[in-house]
């Protein structure tokens, strides 16, 4: 196997299109560092189970779909705990931060890190830095101890705070130097604009020549992390299987429409009109939608749509309504966006500050059908915003949280740095921080995915009026079966689809 690697990369390639995108390492950059043998080796926990320790040739593919003619592929570092570690227990201090927006699961992280720091490594100078990054070098530390983090879990939220925008790289690094810390694990919990900020702490660190583990732990509540690869047609598929929180948010959102639903059917031509989450990124309105089934029309940002004339939203409520009596329609926050007067404000971290869609569309719903006695509807909006990511985890994203965490600590004490943990066709691994900071994870439109979406609810594609084979115009929710049809053609041929 050859290697070329430099400051920014560090790719192993191998036989047959093999690469491995791998993650910096200690040794990267600081000569003759002494290893020390894995604490778990002796832990009767583990020494019991047979190859607990990875293998270091072990790698996760990033496709699993090949085919017989296609190179191996990019490969990232499978995650786990290696027979050697780089820290001795008693000289590392670890700490633990989280940024930008709540997210179902950041207590269960924090409480799995500091409990496998403890139990698995006998690390147990664990500071807690309190409100984001600033907190940093603008507040107390909190100390934390397995039985402080013992119960947080429960809870929704971050105990220890969080913040977006004001953070200065310089400051944080220094502040890690200044309390002395020599050797140390940062551990930092955030979304897309965090895992920005953690790349350049990590540089700032490399450049200082600090024995100091930076580790992401991808947190989103819009799945927008931003893993992706080009594939061809120049479409994008995520690296990372999902962030942790989704499944509790999308869980969430089912009551949400299931309210939606009910005041729909109880009424007259009743309208459920619901909003989820997703600025960029429609992730959690798609995912809803396929859940609960009670949704006629979902609206995402990737996917834009119109109101009025042959195709659009209007008609096919009409049409509905006249079939079905009700309906209800899920849409993102980010959706339409372009539709309402543009407002072009930013929060501090640079994120665009949307205007209300929900109640755009509901009004523009009800004076489009109040127009001269058109139709007589009830409209009934819910905005669950908050409620869906001020909540504990469930059961299934409370297990991926314990697993990204334990694979975080895993990886800062074998070395390993500049990398976030990250699920991968079901395996946990180390993903390099540039790949997790050059684009925006969003639904594909043109993925099986979001067809799968379409046949559900039926609606229309929004493409605007498509002409028929006989010349006449044939558009809404009949032309959306050609569409999908031809989009699984489409997949079919390239495979780029889960
Ligand atoms: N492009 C960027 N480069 C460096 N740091 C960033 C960048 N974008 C955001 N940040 C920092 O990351 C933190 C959280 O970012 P934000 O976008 O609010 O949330 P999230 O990480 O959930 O996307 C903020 O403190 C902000 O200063
Ligand atoms: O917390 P705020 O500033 O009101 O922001 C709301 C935004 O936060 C999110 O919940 C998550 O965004 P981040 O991943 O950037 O934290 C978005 O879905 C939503 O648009
Ligand atoms: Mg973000």
């Amino acid at each position: 196997m050859g290697s070329d690697s430099n400051y920014q990369r560090k790719e192993v390639k191998g036989e047959f299109g093999y690469v491995l995108q791998d993650v910096p390492h200690f040794t990267d950059y600081i000569p003759d560092l002494p290893t020390y043998p894995n604490p778990l080796r002796s832990n009767p926990a583990y020494s019991v189970v047979k190859q607990y320790f990875v293998d270091m040739d072990d790698s996760v593919p990033e496709k699993v779909v090949v085919h017989k003619d296609t190179a191996r592929g990019i490969h990232f570092r499978r995650a786990g705990p290696r027979q050697k570690v780089y820290f001795a227990p008693d000289d590392v201090h670890a700490c633990i931060v989280t940024c930008g927006g709540l997210c179902p699961g950041l207590n269960t992280v924090i409480r799995e890190i500091v409990q496998s720091l403890d139990y698995m490594y006998g690390v147990n100078k664990v500071l807690g830095i309190d409100g984001g990054y600033r907190g940093f070098y603008s507040k107390n530390t909190i100390t934390l101890t397995p039985k402080l983090v013992n119960d947080i879990h429960k809870r929704g939220g971050t105990i220890l705070g969080t913040s977006r925008g004001g953070h200065d790289t310089m400051k944080i690094v220094d502040s890690i130097q200044d309390r002395g810390i020599n050797q140390a694990c940062v551990y930092i919990i955030g979304g897309d604009g965090t895992l920005n900020g953690a790349a350049v702490i990590y540089e700032e660190i490399r450049k200082r020549g600090l024995k100091v583990a930076v580790v992401g732990i991808p947190k989103t509540i819009d799945n927008d992390i931003p893993v992706s690869v080009l594939l061809p047609f120049l479409l994008e598929k995520r690296v990372i299987d999902r962030s942790f929180g989704f499944d509790t948010a999308v869980e969430e959102a089912q009551r949400a429409i299931n309210a939606a639903h009910v005041e729909a059917q109880s009424a007259e031509n009743g309208i459920g009109v619901v909003k989820l989450m997703g600025r960029y990124s429609g992730f959690i309105a798609m995912y809803a939608t396929l859940a609960s089934r009670d949704v006629d029309c979902c609206l995402i940002p990737e996917s834009p749509f119109y109101l009025e004339g042959n195709g659009g939203l209007f008609e096919y409520i009409e049409k509905t309504l006249k079939v079905n009596g009700h309906m209800v329609i899920v849409i993102a926050e980010g959706a339409g966006q372009e539709l309402l007067a543009a407002k072009n404000e930013q929060d501090a971290s640079g994120n665009k500050l949307l205007q209300d869609v929900g109640l755009w569309i509901s009004q523009k719903i009800k004076d489009h059908f109040g127009k001269q006695d058109r139709l007589p509807i009830t409209l009934k909006y819910i905005d669950p915003t908050y409620m869906i990511r001020a909540i504990p985890s469930n059961a299934a994203d409370n297990v991926y949280c314990t697993l990204l965490a334990q694979s975080a600590v895993h990886g800062a004490m074998a070395g390993y740095t500049g990398f976030t943990s990250g699920l991968v066709n079901g395996r946990q691994t180390y993903i390099p921080f540039y790949r997790v900071t050059e684009k925006q994870n969003k639904v594909v439109i043109t993925d099986r995915m979001w067809a799968r979406l379409l046949s559900s609810t039926n609606q229309p594609s929004f493409l605007g009026p498509k002409v028929d084979e006989d010349g006449g115009e044939n558009t809404g929710p009949q032309s959306v079966h050609k569409l999908v049809l031809c989009w699984i053609g489409i997949v079919k041929r390239n495979e780029f689809s889960d």
